[in-house]
């Protein structure tokens, strides 16, 4: 299976663009106000139809309501759901049912205990992102470029599909990959210059690194 790269938190025109064409599989959109990576809806739209069919859309939300996330579907038309708040599992259950998307919970990662959500999440969300437990002051739970002990999902059996993130970049993606077994790698901080600054050359150079990591797995 190819290893899927997801490049999080793209808020221009110019560095979709570098994702889309150095081969990102997913390209992620905050909608989080407090975060330096929200978009507005008029750069929803703009930006949805420029990565339409060339790689999946995410939109990323936090504990939204549904209000919220049916002007996100109507302007980005997203391919899939990113749920990086407290969403239980029957809010799940409601998203799928209102809105029948594909649905991406983010579980935040400091030690094994946080994994006892999983079986729950497992009925109804379609893939998992295990992301760094945010710090309690901070201003939003997940983007802020810090790692988690990957070791903590090293025995993981999971039947559905799931993803790494936290701190990634070009350097450290590999063994990331190879301590989880995760199908799939997000990064956002890792390819920045500045908080919600992307930089060209660090999203490409993190598209390589997994491609390489990808080759070095399958041998
Ligand atoms: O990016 C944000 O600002 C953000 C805000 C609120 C919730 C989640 C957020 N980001 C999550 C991601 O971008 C990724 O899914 C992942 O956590 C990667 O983050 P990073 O550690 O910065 O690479």
């Amino acid at each position: 299976m190819p290893l899927l790269v997801k490049i999080c938190g793209l808020s221009t025109r110019e560095t979709l663009d570098v994702a889309l064409e150095g081969g990102a599989d997913m390209v992620g959109f905050v909608f989080f106000p407090p975060s330096p990576r929200h978009i507005s809806l008029e750069t929803a739209r703009e930006l949805g139809k420029q990565a339409k069919g060339r790689a999946v859309k995410v939109a990323l939300t936090v504990d939204a309501d549904d209000a919220t996330i049916e002007n996100i579907i109507e302007t980005l038309r997203p391919d899939i759901l990113q749920l990086h708040g407290k969403e239980t599992t029957a809010r799940l259950r409601d998203l799928k049912q209102k809105f029948g998307l594909p649905l991406m919970k983010a579980l935040p990662v400091e030690t094994a205990a946080d994994l006892a959500p999983l079986p729950g999440y497992a009925g109804v969300a379609d893939r998992i992102l295990f992301d760094a437990r945010a710090p309690k002051d901070a201003t939003r739970p997940g983007g802020l470029g810090a790692p988690f002990d990957w070791h903590v999902l090293e025995n993981l059996d999971l039947a559905l599909p799931y993803m790494v993130s936290g701190g990634l970049n070009a350097e450290n993606v590999t063994e990331a990959v190879r301590v989880t077994r995760a199908g799939g790698v997000d990064v956002s901080s890792g390819v920045e210059r500045t908080p919600g600054v992307k930089d060209p050359e660090l999203i490409r150079a993190f598209i390589r690194a997994a491609r390489a990591t990808q080759e070095l797995m399958v041998r």
